[in-house]
């Protein structure tokens, strides 16, 4: 369904290179997630699938096509959508509001259909639905995120770091529905995750990532008795520290 093919690309030009020849791919049906420290590229891997940040080196195909040179909003009307680390709502208006932004390119029907498909998801955003985002907890902001991008109808949703600042319970009842809607309605789900445990629970399969690069893919079962998670994290840190 996804496939990065060598993508290399970074921030002002070819002097901020952050990612370096990543090979990734994404099946239809799977729950990929993506492990790695911070600083590591996870997000801007997400950024350049997206079309925010545009590859220098590499190709990025959906669905067979290549995207590289893809605005977001054509991404996103391919069915490819991304629930940014920072949720990026829209603070003072409504719950409602926002997920009707995020069904912008779907007729009435289809919006209200949508909705209610939210709704039942996450119960709390329907007794919230008049309330400004801005005035939601952390989790329920998370679970509107999602519903937003819902809204568009993807068929692959990436997700940077979900469960960032929540509760345990909360990150429960958010990875619970992204399960959900994976083995029930067919998403298809990359998902950057900090949290190893969460990630090895939830994935078909694994990338770690380090300094840029892609340093482990496989099965979470490959990634135990190994040293590779250990050396991405605390590898980096040593290495940021001096
Ligand atoms: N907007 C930006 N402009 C310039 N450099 C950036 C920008 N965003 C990220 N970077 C740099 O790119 C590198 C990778 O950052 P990125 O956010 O992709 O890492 P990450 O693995 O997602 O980490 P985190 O968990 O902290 O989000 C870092 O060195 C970071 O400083």
């Amino acid at each position: 369904m996804l496939e990065v093919c060598g993508l290399s690309c970074g921030y002002g030009g070819t002097g901020g290179r952050v990612l370096n020849g990543i090979d990734l791919d994404v099946k239809a049906g799977e729950i990929v997630v993506i492990l790695g420290s911070n600083g590591a590229g996870k997000s801007t891997l997400l950024r350049a699938v997206i079309g925010l940040i545009r590859p220098v080196h590499g190709e990025i195909r959906f669905r067979g096509r290549r995207i590289n040179e893809e605005s977001t909003d054509r991404i996103t009307s391919m069915g490819l959508v991304l629930v940014p680390e920072n949720r990026a709502l829209f603070g003072t208006m409504s719950v409602q509001e926002n997920l009707e932004l995020g069904g912008y390119l779907r007729d009435k029907a289809e919006v209200n259909e949508t909705l209610e498909m939210v709704y039942g998801l996450f119960p709390v955003l329907r007794e919230r639905k008049r309330q400004s985002a801005a005035t939601l907890s952390g989790g329920e902001q998370q679970m509107l995120a999602i519903g937003r991008a819902l809204m568009t109808r993807p068929s692959l949703l990436m997700l940077d770091e979900p469960s960032l600042g929540l509760a345990p319970l909360v990150v429960d009842e958010i990875y619970r529905t992204l399960v959900e809607l994976n083995s029930k309605r067919a998403l298809t789900l990359l998902v950057v995750e900090q949290d190893v445990s969460r990630a090895l629970d939830v994935a078909d399969r694994i990338y770690v990532m380090e300094n840029g690069r892609v340093v482990f893919r496989g099965k979470p079962e490959e990634l135990t008795g190994t040293d590779i998670l250990k050396r991405a994290y605390f590898g980096s840190r040593k290495e940021k520290r001096g």
